[in-house]
């Protein structure tokens, strides 16, 4: 059996794809993991908190805003070397006219959604940038 070093972390990641005026909000990974690649911004869920709860307390901390979470998008599963991730995105609004900054991101930037896949974008986040290139 192996010990417990051997095996993969699992982490349960939440992400928003927050529509306005028919753009995507986009986010820059900033320095440490995965840093450069583009992806929904959110993050994990600590125990006992709801997908909704943990994606507007991640916004809150990341972009300073407060959104809406409607329906999921879809959820995907990736085994990056270190942890696998199962990362969930949800179709989000903003909830008032606060505009979005980034406080850990490298980049935030709005773009339609046929346009999303011109950026490069973290592993996990392929089959969900494709459907909602697709979406509207
Ligand atoms: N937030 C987010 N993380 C993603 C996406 N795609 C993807 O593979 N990840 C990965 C990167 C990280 O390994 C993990 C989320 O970590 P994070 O650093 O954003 O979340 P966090 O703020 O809760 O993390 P931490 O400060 O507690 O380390 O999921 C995505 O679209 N959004």
């Amino acid at each position: 059996m192996p010990g417990p070093h051997l095996e993969r972390r699992h982490v349960t990641v939440v992400g928003a794809v927050i529509v306005r005026d028919g753009q995507v909000l986009c986010a820059q990974r900033g320095p440490g993991a995965q840093e450069g690649l583009w992806e929904f911004p959110g993050g994990k869920v600590e125990p006992g908190e709801s997908p909704a709860a943990a994606l507007r307390r991640e916004i809150r901390e990341e972009l300073g805003c407060d959104i809406t979470v409607g329906d999921e998008v879809t959820t995907t599963t990736h085994a990056y070397d270190a942890v696998t991730v199962t990362l969930t995105t949800y179709w989000c609004t903003l909830a008032d006219n606060v505009e979005p900054r980034p406080h850990e991101h490298a980049a935030l930037d709005w773009r339609p959604p046929h346009d999303l896949a011109a950026l490069i974008w973290a592993p996990a986040d392929v089959p969900a940038v494709h459907l909602v290139g697709m979406a509207f």
